[in-house]
């Protein structure tokens, strides 16, 4: 079996180096292709799959074609991949918001995934929402969950909607993550801690309540609870995230995303 993977940027080089561990496929048998110079340079250097520059060199070979090219430059894309492709393949696309019916018209394929995965798929702590078109098998389902798995974690969803809402909490969330850490980097910094100090007590910090919040079945509101002592310190400042509606405003940027998602579908 081949995979062809098209867009090898940040999350198209992480699922092809992903699966490039898979059980299922050997280096060999991923094929990687863009349209950047500078970034088949870079592939020829550091990768060990087969790269190209031309879709017509690769796109009849692929059992499989995952796409991973921005959600703008999908009409282009599947326009030049329609003659080359033939019914049997199986298209996997991570691009937020283009649609399955959509790729469907475009490529006139009947198999066809709709992913959405996020950024801790680099680190193999990445999770996946996807869902297929009724033409994909129930075999076929399994060797692309298979192969989704190997970046993380992966959730079928039970409609499309799933995906765009999907994009909104775990897609974009690491995002929402990110900010919060720099918020809480330029506070330490503001209290006269040295950046490397910052950098440490964040992360750390991160990290312990992430780990403990796995470990049990408490939600964060329990384990708020846990950290804020009656008149003490934390109360202080989840009093203040409450009278500024930080609640209400997370809530707000996570339906923005979700909104976006279901706008670039259109
Ligand atoms: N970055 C993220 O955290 C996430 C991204 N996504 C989705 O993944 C997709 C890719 O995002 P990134 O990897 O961040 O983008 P990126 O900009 O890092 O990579 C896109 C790559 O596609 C190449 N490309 C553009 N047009 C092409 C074409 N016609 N044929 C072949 N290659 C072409 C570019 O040269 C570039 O290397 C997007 O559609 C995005 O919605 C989904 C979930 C998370
Ligand atoms: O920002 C974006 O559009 C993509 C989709 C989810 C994460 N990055």
């Amino acid at each position: 079996m081949k995979v062809l993977v098209i867009g090898a940027g940040n999350m198209g080089l992480t699922y092809a180096q992903g699966m490039s561990k898979s059980k299922l496929l050997k280096k060999r048998n991923i094929m990687i292709l863009d349209t950047s110079e500078e970034k088949i340079q870079e592939l020829n250097k550091i990768s060990h799959f087969d790269v190209y520059e031309d879709l017509k060199d690769c796109v009849p070979q692929a059992d499989i074609v995952f796409i991973a090219v921005k959600p703008y430059h999908s009409e282009e894309l599947f326009k030049a991949l329609a003659p080359l492709l033939n019914k049997e393949q199986i298209l996997i696309s991570i691009m937020a918001g283009i649609t399955i019916d959509y790729m469907k018209d475009l490529t006139g394929l009947d198999k066809v995934v709709r992913a959405m995965p996020n950024l801790p798929a680099q680190i193999g702590k990445g999770l996946t929402s996807y869902i297929a078109s009724d033409a994909v098998s129930k075999v076929e389902l399994i060797l692309v969950e298979n192969l989704l798995d190997t970046t993380g974690k992966s959730i079928l969803v039970s409609n499309e909607n799933f995906i765009d809402a999907s994009t909104g909490i775990s897609g974009s969330g690491p995002a929402y993550v990110f900010y919060f850490m720099q918020s809480m980097m330029e506070a330490a910094l503001q209290m006269g801690f040295s950046k490397n100090i910052s950098k440490v007590l964040v992360s750390e910090t991160f990290t312990g309540a992430v780990e403990l919040f796995n470990q049990s079945d408490y939600s964060p509101n329990k384990w708020m609870d846990m950290v804020a002592s009656k008149g003490g310190t934390t109360r202080a400042a989840l009093d203040s995230m409450e009278d500024n509606n930080v609640n209400e405003l997370i809530k707000e940027a996570a339906f923005a995303a979700f909104n976006r998602a279901v706008e670039l579908g259109k």
